[in-house]
């Protein structure tokens, strides 16, 4: 059953808030704190003239992060595509952080400088503009294959594009795994499951996607993205994983992101209309973006071939979801109704059955707690845009 917003309180404060994440195992495991610095404070050495007319760097008096030191047989160079944007840019933090040397992609049409600023210049990383539908060559261990507008409406916005990432741009990912013989982790969606008929959704689902609804070139262009990397697999012998990944949330959404989440905290925040489209009896589950990166790199490193789903069961309808955040944030506003959308999935939630059992993963941030930390994140992105 999608929980009331008086549950989610309790839920919350029962699981009590999460300090740490990731595993011990995997190496992923860090102080939230030390993640928190990199996305609710300055580090990029910019100084703002007391009269806001002028930016000036100080490079020197710039620190970067603290990274662990591997030695040359565990540090491994690993290739983010989309490693500029909101998901791919927490993967660069923890990669990073990890001690491992890092390349982000990026052409830059959702991702953004800025949410990476903080590693320019470390010897440890790099930052590409590349466009992934066009070839690229650079020696890799692992490639974790990001990019790809995710949101609907930038999805939307230009669908050949969309497609030709999903599609041009993962044969151009296999290529260059095939290559350097790179592992390569596919991040795909809860999408491929389409307006499901089957609820929760297992992995063994095969999905309702209209092939000619608006969101049909996010959705097949990801069902074509699995298909090619079992392809290349199956006849190229290259080691795949697959990441189906359900609703996440957090700082670094892009502010004109367009999805649930950041519309609604953002509305909340400004003292504008929440915007529910249709009744809101649609629901969704939300998972905390530090869940999703832990997810993902355990995956790759596991030996599981499979794809998995990555998400927190938490289940909302989207009406009970606007008030939990009109009632966090700012209980002035008013939550209105548009237009439905065309093909929005009706129910949405992850069975996560193969993750926990294969990989020994299970998100762990209640959802409250990460929308707190999503606020405190647009409050000061708000400020600055101001
Ligand atoms: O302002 C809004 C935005 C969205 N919504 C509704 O909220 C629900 C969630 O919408 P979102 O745009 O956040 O995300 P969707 O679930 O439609 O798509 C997402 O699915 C999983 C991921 O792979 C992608 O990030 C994205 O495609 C939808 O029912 C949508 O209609 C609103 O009611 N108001």
């Amino acid at each position: 059953m999608p929980r009331s917003p008086s549950t989610l309180g309790e839920e919350a404060s029962l699981k009590g808030r999460v300090t740490f994440v990731g595993s011990v195992n995997c190496g992923t495991r860090f102080e939230l704190s030390e993640l928190r610095k990199l996305y609710l404070t300055d580090l990029s050495g910019r100084r703002q003239s007391p009269a806001g007319d002028v930016i000036d760097y100080d490079v020197n008096t710039r620190t970067f992060p603290s990274v662990r030191m591997l030695s040359h047989r565990e540090k491994k160079r690993i290739l983010v595509t989309g490693g500029a944007g909101f998901v791919g840019s927490h993967l660069v933090d923890r990669l990073m952080l990890m001690g491992h040397d890092v390349i982000a992609m990026d052409n830059f049409y959702t991702g953004c400088k800025k949410n990476v600023e903080h590693w320019l210049g470390h010897p440890n990383f790099e930052l590409i503009r590349h466009d992934v539908i066009e070839p690229m060559m650079a020696e890799v261990d692992e490639i974790y294959h990001l990019a790809c507008p995710a949101s609907p409406p930038h999805y939307q916005n230009n669908p050949i594009k969309t497609v030709k990432t999903s599609v041009v741009g993962t044969i151009n990912m296999l290529g260059l795994a095939k290559r350097t013989k790179a592992r390569f982790l596919l991040t795909s969606t809860s999408e491929v499951y389409g307006d499901p008929l089957e609820h929760p959704q297992k992995e063994s689902y095969w999905g309702n996607v209209n092939p000619i609804g608006p969101r049909a070139c996010y959705d097949e262009g990801k069902r074509v993205a699995e298909t090619l990397a079992y392809a290349y697999a199956q006849q190229e012998g290259i080691q795949v994983r697959v990441a189906r990944i359900f609703n996440t949330f957090g700082p670094r959404m892009n502010e004109n992101d367009g999805r649930v989440v950041s519309n609604f905290i953002i509305q909340a925040l400004k003292g504008e209309d929440l915007t529910v489209y249709g009744e809101g009896e649609q629901t969704r589950s939300f998972q905390y973006v530090h869940d999703l990166v832990d997810g993902l790199i355990e995956l790759m490193q596991s030996d599981v071939k499979e794809p998995v789903n990555l998400g927190n069961p938490d289940e909302y309808s989207i009406a009970d979801f606007a008030e939990i955040i009109r009632s966090t944030v700012n209980q002035s506003v008013n939550i209105i109704n548009l237009p439905s959308t065309t093909d929005d999935p009706q129910r949405r939630r992850p069975d996560i059955t193969r993750a926990k059992e294969w990989l020994g993963w299970t998100p762990k941030i209640a959802v409250m707690q990460g929308i707190e930390e999503t606020i405190e994140y647009f409050s000061k992105v708000i400020l600055e845009l101001d």
